[in-house]
């Protein structure tokens, strides 16, 4: 019988933990303990897959489908959205129990627009599964979240799913994998047959055959391997030895000694060599039918690691305070987290979400020390709460809960202060130096689009719940256009802002019109210029008089992340020179004004650094109004000397389209700018994948429809904004400029 810790290297484990005050028992059950995800392209069967978990792991007693097949939808769509469009909207935590293991798993959404659920679960998590489809194989998610996974580092399993189509192929698939994410990937698993005829799997381990009978593929059959295969198998297991001998020292003797290792060798060999990055086990299946998913939740057990064998989680935790508990004096020290109940509690809130059935929920993970319904503090904002109920998550349903133990994943129940992202310690005499775990990557957010209140009587209502989504969601955004007074909406794309509309009208009975989206560009310039400028103002009354003196340059950007986009002002002059008062007018007027609507179009300014190191104060004329409009009129005078422009946000695009119409296809995305990089051609459906940029992407779906007759179909994600050419720099200032009646910037 299979024992799923017959591959931990318990050694290594109590090396690792000697120091630890944790109790055997703790450590035994967090020894059981898996966070994974489940992360693919959209539309790969992450949900479908999910529902077979909760079903083999007895947490439901019915299979359910996506996409209305039946009249529920899949369990963890809880969403009446996610259940009518097939797509899940929001990640979804819950947890089940596979022989001795508890499992945390979450179902993350392989749409694009909704990439920082990805994100935000990937970070909490210790390992995960990517979903790859046998038809489809790498496609752009994929590498999105192959991405998002080793920023975090995250050890993963590959799973070639929806092996009953036709058209699958694993091997491609395969293949794919290892040119395109450059992994080192081998089959532990092979198929029986494809298509309609995909009939089991050969464990390739142990060279038997593994056939799942009964209705849901709920009885396990091994077998002996079908004599047509038995070469295929002898192969593969060759391949399987050969890459992990490769990566790893133990395997490697075996292999030049020729010795066979046994099967419990090779298990330890993928577990360690799995948490070590170093390679990935690849398996297959078919969700939908019911095929191999026990064997991925073996594999889950076996290969993926526990909370101690991921130190912080795999990314940085930083002192936030030194000794004498300063914060200003902040040591940007990074330290280690211990997965141990005893030590002090360290936690970190990855999500918040506000539904009708639960309330407020703030999820979170220990990373250290438990948690109790004991009085807590939000590092960030120095702020103490108590969590109104501790509970844990089943798709929309909470279980309340005592305590929470290190390495768990739970969320606090209730509204509480606190932002995602957050790291929370036992408040009180602190126990530890307090820390803060690194924030998470946001990318920036690239569309927007007017909004407004259908029914005049639901503002208030309808504010309270744009700053709710907001607090839910970085990667979204509401405020108030100064100049045109209009409510603006921004976000990842025209799906992710029409959910939240339609969220507004389904959950809350608001009904709100929105505007054209229009794609969010940004002023940004080229060169540095030092200034030395007096500004004057004689009207009538008492005048206004500011010298000021210093520099403005361009930053650094990094245009893939909303914190690589930042502005910086400065200022180091003497008082007598430029009284405080007043270095913080000239502060002020650009973190306040400036940066946020600029001279060419009234977007936002990006990556802008202003220092003041001088000047000269008037005895009656120089106050915070003259020093204001100095700032101001200085801007605006120097701006064109700083060479400014537009950039814009660059897409990667991906279109699946027969392949007879592939070469109309690709001529219509090079009319928009496109530039095709890659084809590959799959039997009857072919792939075309480039770039462009978004704001020639309005209105595509309709042209590849019709191009297609409604077969073909795209996604797009964001890639990272880039410089725009002069003259469509100045066609798209002009014409927003006209539209929103500001007076015209000629770019020289
Ligand atoms: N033929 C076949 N179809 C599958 C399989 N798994 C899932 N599907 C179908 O593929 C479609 C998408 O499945 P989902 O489970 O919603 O995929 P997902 O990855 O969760 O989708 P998003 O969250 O929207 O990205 C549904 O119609 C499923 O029934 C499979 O193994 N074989």
């Amino acid at each position: 019988m299979f024992f799923p810790l017959e591959s931990v290297d318990f050694t290594k484990m109590l090396r690792l933990t000697a120091f630890l005050r944790a109790t055997p028992a703790f450590l035994e059950s967090v020894a059981l303990s898996r966070n994974i995800g489940i992360s693919a392209h959209i539309d790969s069967g992450k949900t479908t897959l999910t529902e077979r978990i909760l079903f083999y792991t007895g947490k439901i007693a019915k299979i359910h489908e996506v996409k209305g097949g039946t009249e529920v939808g899949a369990t963890m769509d809880s969403m009446e959205l996610e259940k009518e469009r097939g797509i899940t909207i929001r990640s979804a935590a819950t947890n089940c129990k596979w022989k001795e293991n508890n499992i945390n798993i979450i179902d993350t959404p392989g749409h694009v627009d909704f990439t920082i659920e990805v994100e935000r679960a990937l970070r909490v998590l210790d390992g995960a599964i990517l979903l790859m489809c046998a038809v489809g194989g790498v496609q752009s998610q994929t590498l999105t979240v192959d991405r998002q996974m080793r920023r975090y580092g995250v050890p993963r399993i590959c799973f070639i799913n929806k092996m009953d189509r036709d058209n699958a192929n694993p091997q491609r698939a395969l293949k794919m994998a290892q040119e395109k994410l450059g992994i080192n990937a081998a089959f532990i698993q092979l198929n029986i047959g494809t298509s309609q005829d995909f009939e089991g799997i050969i464990d390739v381990i142990e060279q038997r055959a593994v056939y799942f009978d009964g209705k849901y593929g709920e009885q396990i059959r091994f077998a002996e391997i079908p004599s047509f295969m038995r070469d295929d198998a002898v192969a593969a297991r060759k391949e399987l030895f050969a890459k992990l001998a490769e990566h790893d020292s133990e395997m490697e003797e075996l292999f030049l000694s020729e010795v066979e290792p046994t099967v419990e060798q090779v298990h330890a060999a993928i577990r360690r060599t799995t948490i070590a990055n170093k390679f990935i086990p690849v398996m297959l299946g078919s969700a939908y039918k019911n095929k191999g998913v026990q064997l991925l939740l073996d594999a889950v057990s076996r290969y993926l690691p526990n909370p101690l064998e991921r130190a912080n989680g795999g990314y940085t935790v930083k002192r936030v305070v030194d000794e004498d508990g300063n914060k200003t004096n902040v040591k940007d020290e990074p330290t280690t987290l211990l997965t141990d109940d005893e030590k002090p509690l360290v936690a970190m809130i990855f999500k918040l979400e506000e539904t009708q059935k639960t309330g407020f929920c703030n999820y979170l993970r220990v990373y250290q020390g438990k948690m109790r319904k004991e009085s807590l503090i939000n590092i960030r904002t120095g702020k103490t709460f108590t969590p109104p109920k501790l509970v844990r998550m089943h798709a929309d349903s909470i279980i309340p809960i005592d305590e929470v133990k290190a390495g768990d994943i739970c969320a606090i129940a209730g509204d509480v202060d606190a932002s995602s992202g957050d790291t929370v310690m036992r408040a009180g005499p602190m126990q530890g130096t307090p820390v803060s775990c690194e924030d998470m990557y946001v990318p920036p957010r690239v569309i927007s689009a007017s909004i407004k209140v259908v029914n005049d009587k639901d503002n208030n209502r309808f504010r309270e719940r744009m700053y709710a989504f907001m607090r839910e969601d970085p990667t979204f955004s509401f405020f108030l256009n100064p100049e045109t007074k209009e409510n603006i909406i921004e976000g990842m794309g025209e799906l992710h802002l029409e959910i939240y509309v339609e969220r507004l009208k389904r959950e809350f009975g608001i009904v709100a019109e929105i505007g054209k989206p229009t794609v969010n560009y940004r002023e940004v310039i080229s060169v540095r210029k030092e200034f030395d400028f007096v500004f004057k103002r004689q009207s009538g009354g008492a005048g206004q008089w500011a010298h000021i003196k210093g520099y403005i340059e361009p930053l650094p950007i990094d245009m893939s992340t909303e914190k690589g986009t930042k502005n910086k002002v400065t200022s180091k002059c003497s008082n007598g020179d430029v009284r405080e008062a007043l270095q913080k007018s000239f502060i002020k007027q650009f973190e306040r004004k400036i940066f946020h609507g600029g001279e060419l179009m009234g977007a936002p300014v990006w990556g802008v650094h202003a220092h003041l190191n001088g000047g000269a104060m008037h005895e009656v004329d120089s106050n915070d109004k003259a020093f204001t409009n100095a700032t101001q009129e200085l801007w605006e005078t120097l701006l064109p000397q700083l060479e400014p422009t537009l950039v814009e946000p660059f897409m990667e695009v991906e279109m699946n389209v027969p392949s007879h119409c592939m070469t109309d296809v690709a001529t219509e995305f090079a009319k928009r700018e496109g530039i095709v990089q890659e084809t590959s051609v799959n039997g009857a459906e072919s792939t075309i994948r480039g770039e462009t940029a978004l704001d020639t992407m309005f209105g595509f779906i309709t042209d590849l429809r019709k191009l297609t007759k409604g077969q073909g179909d795209f996604s797009m994600q964001f890639k990272e904004y880039r410089p725009m050419a002069q003259f469509k720099a100045q066609k798209r200032m002009d014409e927003r400029n006209k539209e929103q009646g500001r007076k015209a910037y000629q770019l020289s």
